[in-house]
């Protein structure tokens, strides 16, 4: 380890560790789930980093955060309700809150310590807090949504950590089949979905799990995050049997100019071009998504 450096380090990505430069660590705790970390780097602004992993920072969080909200919402014609699993950081919130046509927005994040440190280190990204149709529960998301009534949702979105830790069950098929139940016919399902660089396998099963239980479309979507490991993160973007769902062509648009999309400041990231765009794969990855 290099003085000065923060390297995250992890059995999910051997061999490789991305290294930001640490100005002054901010704060250290531990919460009933994890150890929950935020410093100020030299170039990235300030980090927060869960069990020793980058979860966001101030300069990158955009591509994250508007990719998993605005590719679920901008693939359906009238998003109304909508429910967030984990995404403590109000990140999401910020981003799903853009939609003027949205009403109701439940959030389940397990930590709340999560929830106080981005309040209180990150006010741009928790800023997704203030809006009043966000329901904040803190609790496990997998018995969240066993309670849910079926056909509750419009959309779901995971902003889940990695499989190793308090997110593990997130990935697992159990999980799925309650999304799907909690969403209404031609609802849709947004989840974080790791590296095609690192995670082909686990990707394979995510797959192989979601074509089973997810009788609409199911695509894989990425985008470039340079604070994420190898730089990327994908996105399973689901939906269920009835209305179908066309991801690769978003049919509506966000109105840049709409009141409740300008109080959030500008997107940085997302636009419907790249919205599109991040479906294109790689041979290596198309030839494993496409044939399962
Ligand atoms: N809302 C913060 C993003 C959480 N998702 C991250 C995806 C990449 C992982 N290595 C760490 C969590």
């Amino acid at each position: 380890v290099i003085p000065g450096w923060f390297s995250e380090i992890s059995p999910m990505w051997p061999g490789e560790a991305h290294s930001l430069k640490v100005e002054k660590i901010l704060f250290q705790g531990k919460s009933d789930y994890q150890n929950v970390m935020v410093f100020q780097s030299a170039t990235y602004g300030k980090v927060l980093v869960l069990d020793g992993v980058i979860q966001l920072t101030e300069r990158d969080e955009c591509s994250y955060q508007e990719m998993i909200a605005h590719l679920p919402l901008c693939s359906i014609p009238n998003p109304k309700k909508v429910l967030v699993i984990g995404g403590g950081d109000g990140g999401v919130l910020r981003e799903v809150s853009r939609h003027s046509s949205v009403e109701q927005i439940d959030i389940c994040e397990i930590d709340k310590m999560v929830i106080d440190v981005s309040k209180q280190f990150f006010p741009h990204v928790a800023i997704g807090y203030e809006d009043p149709r966000v329901k904040l529960h803190v609790g496990d998301g997998v018995a969240f949504l066993k309670a849910v009534p079926e056909g509750t949702y419009d959309a779901v979105i995971v902003d889940s950590s990695d499989p190793i830790g308090p997110a593990q069950e997130l990935f697992e098929k159990p999980f799925f089949e309650s999304v799907a139940k909690a969403l209404r016919p031609g609802g849709v399902v947004c989840t974080q979905a790791e590296s095609i660089w690192l995670h082909m396998h686990i990707i394979e099963d995510i797959v192989a799990n979601c074509r089973q239980i997810f009788k609409g479309s199911v695509n894989y979507a990425w985008t470039t995050v340079p604070t994420y490991p190898s730089g990327v993160i994908g996105f399973m973007l689901c939906s269920t049997e009835g209305l179908p769902v066309d991801f690769k062509h978003p049919v509506n648009p966000i109105d840049a100019n709409d009141s409740h999309c300008k109080s959030k400041g500008p997107l940085k990231f997302y636009n419907s071009e790249i919205h599109a765009a991040s479906f294109c794969l790689p041979s290596f990855a198309k030839k494993v998504i496409d044939s399962i």
